[in-house]
């Protein structure tokens, strides 16, 4: 049975990465590693744009943005959200991870989502290069891949 993988070559392929501010002490980590992801698999940084918003809520209009722009193959959206004491964490992470599937299901080009949603502050930098990898690092895969994907199913 065939199955169809798109290539993980970023030649001349063009990344918008937009990254929450807020717990930038772990955005900043997830940022780094996709930079460094997207380096290893031959994307130039001229093709990498980089914007920075306030918190994750944020991600999804950015994101959009950048979507509709006509100027990027692929989107990697980068935030952390750290529970606090009220259940303002859920608010946040379930309008950041529905808005941006939003803008990946109905916009032209793919959005990974890059936002650790996690209890603590540990188990946050243990995902941002830490002990149990970088998400940044496997979003910044998964967008060429998904990036070849589309193109190859726009064929
Ligand atoms: N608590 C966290 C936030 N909160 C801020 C929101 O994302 C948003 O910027 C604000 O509500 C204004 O619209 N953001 C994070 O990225 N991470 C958090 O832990
Ligand atoms: C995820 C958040 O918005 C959270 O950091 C806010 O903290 P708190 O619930 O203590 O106000």
């Amino acid at each position: 049975m065939p199955t169809f993988q798109g290539p993980k070559n970023g030649a001349d392929q063009r990344i918008g990465i937009v990254v929450a501010q807020f717990n930038e002490l772990v955005t900043e980590r997830l940022k780094a590693g996709a930079l460094a992801e997207l380096q290893q698999l031959g994307v130039s940084a001229d093709n990498i744009t980089v914007i920075s918003v306030p918190g994750a809520f944020e991600l999804p209009r950015a994101a959009q943005q950048m979507s509709l722009s006509g100027r990027f193959d692929g989107i990697i959206a980068l935030g952390a959200v750290i529970r606090g004491e009220t259940d303002h964490y859920q608010y946040v992470c379930s309008q950041t991870a529905g808005g941006l599937a939003a803008v990946s299901l109905n916009g032209p080009i793919p959005v990974m989502f890059g936002v650790l949603t996690t209890d603590t502050l540990d188990q946050a930098i243990n995902r941002a290069g830490g002990k149990v990898g970088n998400k940044g690092r496997d979003c910044a895969a998964g967008v060429l891949e998904m990036i070849g994907l589309t193109k190859l199913l726009k064929a």
